[in-house]
């Protein structure tokens, strides 16, 4: 809702009723949340001239067609609206203020209709499976919070977004006394039923609403939480992670109690050439008759503005990543609407640089060990995957320069961040700069290995192979010929059970970071026959049409396979951990992401 009202003027009125100027000409009436309800302010020329605050218990009343009376303890207030119109929109949000009716930080930030789409996408029991099969994420959540059992043994606890609950139990399981569960979308009641079924309702208190309007009978000693969305603040639920804090009793802990956002130049020509091959589809002039080449930079553009959500072989980064590490214990939510992150990267490669890889790592600080998640392209994949920002003019450094710049990350209504990049390399002049949306990525991860980039060896790998057989013993080489299998001794057998190719052979091949657990093979046929910017073709299915309409997170890797018998779930749009629902089918060439 817009919440500010322009050339307003403001009148004191006296006891008799008289009004006289209170300030000369006019100015801006801005409407802020504040926990005790609003707080107005007028502005004139950047400066507040006076500001009150509105409680439920304020005096106030609409005047005529375009006023309103403030009768607050010291002064009255007549505000004049420029227009019937304003004061309507005006007297339509005092009327819900006054009932009662989510005016909240929440609301105040958020679009409706991004927030019902956002809940509706976690009311799914589908979705929340999604979240709990990532194995990597939900057992390390149970191992940091079971392996501090001091922080939760007869401590009242709040789960912030519990979804179905399951960090809840693993409160319980590591002997709260209480844990308050609450959940905006209608996950709640589920939530409740499994609590009922497991007996623990006398721990585990489900409450049905959101963090920002909820009330609770009392203070907590320990919140936790899973707010991360990729790039670790899409969906902007750490604010509803921070918010929580009012809850938190002095000395209270925060699991998790930081999140660090790693930023690292890449260099990644093949990405940067599929990206930009896309919009060639514009580049005809006769399609179908029509000339479509007026739309192609738009079209390129477009594709720009997309983070790409996938995995990668991390000798593609240049140069080590820049940190950017939030205390969750120590900071306010308001820090959060704009991130402005200082880069500096001393540059370890000569190369071009195509621009920057992210990924996060949060931290449960607990009083008898600290746990690490970690979502970085050297460990086990998880559902977040890895985050790559392209620019659209890359930049080509030598190795020993200093690339500099800036991450601004700019939080928007959507639930979402527009991210702008910018990067120079010192003393050259040279620079780039890029803006993307957060909100509308490209996912792009077929369940392959990631490929290493190229001229990584600096050894023979053929001759690397065969001394790493040798001293295996000259029996285990096995090679296939006409359908026989001859072992390095020359022997001859029909087995074919050894016809894996002889270059896979563990620690010969940098195998990805892919937990076994988590990551079978899949194959995103939709999203592999986009990469050259061509249509996917009709006589090859989608397996994984859904994931080429990637909002804002992934499908756990567990879910990717065609296999699996919970396959379905992936044929949803995601949104960080949050999914909207399937588009058409065939999915778009570009694999574009569906968007609400
Ligand atoms: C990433 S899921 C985590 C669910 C569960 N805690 C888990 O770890 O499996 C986030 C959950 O938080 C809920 N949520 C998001 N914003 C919320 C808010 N402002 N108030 C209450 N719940 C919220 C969502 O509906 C969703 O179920």
């Amino acid at each position: 809702m817009d919440t500010t009202y322009e050339n307003v003027s403001v009148r004191i009125v006296d006891d008799s009723g008289t009004t006289k100027p209170h300030i000369s000409g006019t100015a801006s009436l801005c409407l802020n949340y504040d926990p005790a309800g609003l707080s107005a302010k007028v502005v004139q020329d950047g400066q507040v001239r006076l500001e009150f605050p509105i409680s439920r218990t304020t005096d106030f009343c609409k005047v005529g067609r375009t006023s309103y009376m403030f009768s607050l303890s010291s002064d009255a207030f007549l505000i004049v609206f420029s227009s019937t119109p304003d004061c309507q929109r005006f007297h339509q949000y005092m009327q819900k203020f006054k009932d009662g009716q989510a005016v909240s930080v929440f609301s105040e930030r958020t679009e409706e209709a991004s927030a019902t789409q956002y809940f509706q996408f976690y009311s799914y029991l589908s979705q929340q499976q999604n979240m709990m099969q990532d194995y990597i994420r939900t057992g390390t959540y149970q191992r940091a919070i079971l392996s501090n059992g001091a922080d939760f043994l007869g401590k009242v606890v709040l789960d912030v977004g519990a979804g179905s609950g399951i960090l809840s139990f693993f409160a319980a399981q590591a002997g709260a006394r209480k844990v308050y569960a609450v959940e905006a979308s209608s996950m709640a009641e589920h939530a409740s039923r499994l609590v009922e079924s497991n007996n623990l309702q006398h721990v585990i208190r489900v409450i049905s609403g959101k963090i920002e309007e909820i009330d609770l009978p009392e203070k907590v000693d320990m919140i936790i939480s899973e707010p991360m969305g990729y790039m670790l603040y899409n969906e902007r639920m750490l604010e509803t992670y921070l918010h929580g804090k009012k809850w938190l009793k002095p000395g209270g802990k925060m699991f998790p109690g930081r999140g660090d956002l790693h930023i690292a130049p890449f260099q990644d020509e093949a990405l940067f050439m599929e990206q930009f091959g896309k919009s060639n589809f514009w580049y005809q002039n006769n399609f179908h008759g029509v000339n479509l080449t007026v739309l192609q930079e738009k079209a390129a553009e477009e594709y720009f503005r997309q983070p790409i959500v996938d995995t990668f072989d991390v000798r593609i980064c240049m140069a080590k990543s820049v940190r950017h590490v939030l205390d969750f214990e120590r900071a306010d939510e308001r820090e959060l609407h704009q991130l402005d992150i200082p880069v500096e990267f001393h540059m370890l490669e000569t190369g071009t640089v195509h621009g920057l890889a992210f990924w996060f790592d949060v931290a449960f600080c607990g009083s008898q060990q600290t746990v690490w998640l970690s979502t970085a392209p050297t460990e086990p994949l998880t559902h977040w995957y890895q985050v790559r920002c392209l620019l659209r003019d890359p930049v080509a450094v030598k190795e020993g320069q200093m690339l500099t710049g800036r991450v601004f990350m700019n939080a928007n209504q959507r639930q979402s961040y527009d991210v702008t990049i910018t990067l120079q390399i010192e003393g050259t002049g040279v620079w780039s700069t890029v803006t993307l949306d957060l909100k509308n990525p490209y996912f792009r991860y077929t369940g392959g290995q990631p490929p290493p980039p190229p001229g990584h060896n600096t050894a023979s790998p053929s001759e690397l192979y065969w001394s790493t057989l040798d001293a295996q013993g000259a029996r285990q080489a096995v090679n296939m010929l006409n359908g026989m299998t001859v072992n390095g001794l020359g022997e001859v057998a029909m087995d074919m059970s050894g016809s894996q190719h002889p270059l896979v052979v563990e620690g010969l091949v940098n195998q990805a970071a892919i937990h076994p657990g988590s990551i079978p093979a899949a194959q995103v046929n939709a999203v592999v026959s986009s990469v050259a910017g061509g249509a996917p073709k009709r006589s090859v299915a989608p397996t994984m049409s859904s994931a080429s309409h990637l909002i804002g997170g992934a499908p756990s890797p567990a879910l990717m396979s065609p296999s699996r018998p919970f396959g379905g779930v992936s044929s949803s749009l995601m949104i960080g951990d949050y999914m909207a629902p399937p588009g058409p089918f065939p999915p778009a060439a570009n694999s574009q992401p569906y968007k609400p």
